[in-house]
């Protein structure tokens, strides 16, 4: 396991410094950046003691891999990897789940948008296959917006055997695809729920696809086949939200 990693960009160091700061190790700072912007920042990791050598731009994008990171990049420890195990303590405790499955989205740009879709929509966690499917990176992290930090992701090592556990566990699960005949709009979305999105190519795997309770639609009016998975992510999540609001 890696001792160490980066996260860059202002809101995803921001949100580590508020949730678990004492991951942060280090945070880089580029000189003359240490506008009002990053005030906030400053502060919190003063607050905890944080060392926060500033540097030069050139140094910072090799750090981040990114010319992306906003004149902020910090070192931290690695998050605790979360598994099945900790998917059950999260059933255990929620009366009402309200879950997002991932079936081998290997994009970081789209599960970074999916964990931004998940936690504004107030998902309690993401399953994802811990094969097949991108981990939290950095980029994830930034794209994500600080909410890599606050949506639990569960990486699964049989997302088939995952999903007949939570259906044991009396959670519904509503798979996705644009050539289902029920429409998204006409599902029932209230309930202990899972919704299940395809992988950017070929969508939800056959064994994936079987262990849905129903397959759903989102109805399309033009000629493209079908929507880049986060913003479908953010649509069905919404519509749950709506019906779950109501
Ligand atoms: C880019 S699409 C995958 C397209 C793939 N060729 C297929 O046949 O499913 C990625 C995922 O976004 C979701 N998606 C995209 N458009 C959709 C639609 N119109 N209705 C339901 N889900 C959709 C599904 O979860 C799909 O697996």
């Amino acid at each position: 396991m890696k001792k160490q990693e980066f996260i860059f960009g202002i809101h995803a160091v921001e949100s580590v410094l508020k949730h678990s700061p004492e991951r942060i190790l280090e945070l880089f700072l580029m000189q003359g950046r240490l506008d009002e912007r990053v005030a906030p920042l400053i502060q919190l990791a003063r607050e905890y003691g944080i060392s926060m050598p500033q540097t030069s731009r050139k140094v910072l994008d090799e750090k981040a891999g990114s010319t992306q990171h906003q004149g902020v990049v910090a070192r931290v420890k690695p998050a605790k990897a979360l598994t099945e195990h900790d998917l059950d303590d999260l059933l255990d405790k929620q009366d009402t789940p309200f879950l997002l499955i991932l079936d081998g989205v290997t994009d970081p740009h789209n599960l970074g948008a999916c964990l931004r879709n998940a936690d504004a929509a107030g998902v309690h966690g993401i399953i994802v296959p811990k094969d097949n499917s991108v981990s939290l990176t950095a980029t994830v992290s930034k794209v994500a917006c600080g909410a890599a930090e606050t949506v639990p992701l569960f990486q699964v090592t049989n997302l088939a055997r995952s999903m007949r556990h939570l259906q044991e566990k009396g959670v519904w699960i509503i798979g996705t695809a644009g050539e289902a005949d029920c429409d998204l709009y006409q599902a029932q979305l209230k309930g202990p729920l899972a919704i299940a999105m395809g992988a950017e190519g070929k969508g939800l795997r056959r064994l994936s696809r079987e262990c849905c309770d129903t397959l759903v639609s989102i109805p399309m009016a033009g000629s493209v086949s079908s929507l880049n998975v986060s913003v479908a992510t953010g649509i069905c999540l919404f519509e749950a939200v709506r019906q779950r609001l109501g």
